[in-house]
């Protein structure tokens, strides 16, 4: 597989970027939170379950918020996050290890490491209860679940097509994130959650992931089966809490 081919200039620089960066010295060990668990919770407590995304810009975002990402995390938990996401990628996304080091030590709700993890050493750079696996650049993608599941980390498969869906399902991922952002031209069409997870079995935790900025955005994911819903942009521009919690509530306000 040519992971570069068809994708947008941003992407192959992102992926350029991570075939240079190292992994970890030593193999990580991690006792997990579970991240499906703690969606089931904020369902059962009336909040839509959703992971809130530290992500100080991105190939797609203009400018930069730097704030500090233990402040971020901590607004975002008050305002209902059922789990943090963190970028860890440097270059494009103004991520870091530390950040995500920071975060985990300082809430107590599951923390996904989201980055462009190439190969195994490379999920030995920090510990994460969820870590994040693209399909689409994975050749061996069986082997890059076994090798998170090893470490304790529980993976997240992303996929944007039926073929990564089914893919995906085959090396039996059971937390699978459709991504409704199309990396070839980066823009984002919530249809694409509608149509891929449709044909996820039950037993598959779903996570509708990018480009949902609006309460209505929220709620229709959630209809459209989604169980978790990962949110970045909207909820990094302006008041962290205020913005989490708005569409924390997007269904009891409906
Ligand atoms: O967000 C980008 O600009 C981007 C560009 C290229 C590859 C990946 C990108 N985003 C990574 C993500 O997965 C999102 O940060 C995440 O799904 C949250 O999306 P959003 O709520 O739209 O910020």
């Amino acid at each position: 597989m040519n992971a570069s081919e068809g994708v947008a200039p941003a992407i192959e620089s992102i992926l350029a970027a991570a075939r240079e960066r190292g992994g970890g010295d030593e193999r990580v060990s991690v006792d997990a939170r579970s991240l499906p668990a703690a969606l089931s919770t904020a369902e059962a407590d009336g909040r839509v379950p959703i992971i809130a995304e530290v992500k100080p810009t991105s190939p797609t975002t203009d400018g930069r918020r730097d704030a500090d990402p233990v402040e971020l995390a901590t607004a975002m938990v008050d305002g209902g996050a059922a789990a943090i996401s963190v970028l860890t990628e440097p270059d494009h996304f103004g991520g870091s290890p530390d950040a995500l080091r920071a975060v985990r030590a300082a809430v107590d709700v599951p923390v996904l490491r989201k980055d462009f993890v190439l190969d195994e050493s490379q999920l030995d750079t920090v510990e994460a209860d969820a870590v994040l696996l693209i399909a689409r650049f994975l050749d061996d993608l069986d082997g890059m679940i076994a090798a998170a599941r090893e470490r304790g980390f529980h993976p997240l498969v992303e996929v944007h097509t039926a073929g990564e869906l089914d893919r995906a399902l085959a090396a039996d991922a059971d937390l699978v994130g459709v991504n409704n952002r199309d990396l070839a031209r980066l823009d984002v069409d919530l249809s694409t959650f509608e149509r891929v997870s449709s044909a996820a079995p039950d037993d598959v935790t779903l996570i509708a992931e990018s480009g949902i900025g609006s309460s209505e955005d929220a709620r229709r994911m959630r209809e459209a089966g989604a169980d978790g819903l990962l949110i970045g942009s909207a909820i990094m521009d302006g008041d962290i809490a205020a913005n989490t919690r708005r569409l924390t509530t997007a269904e009891v306000e409906a």
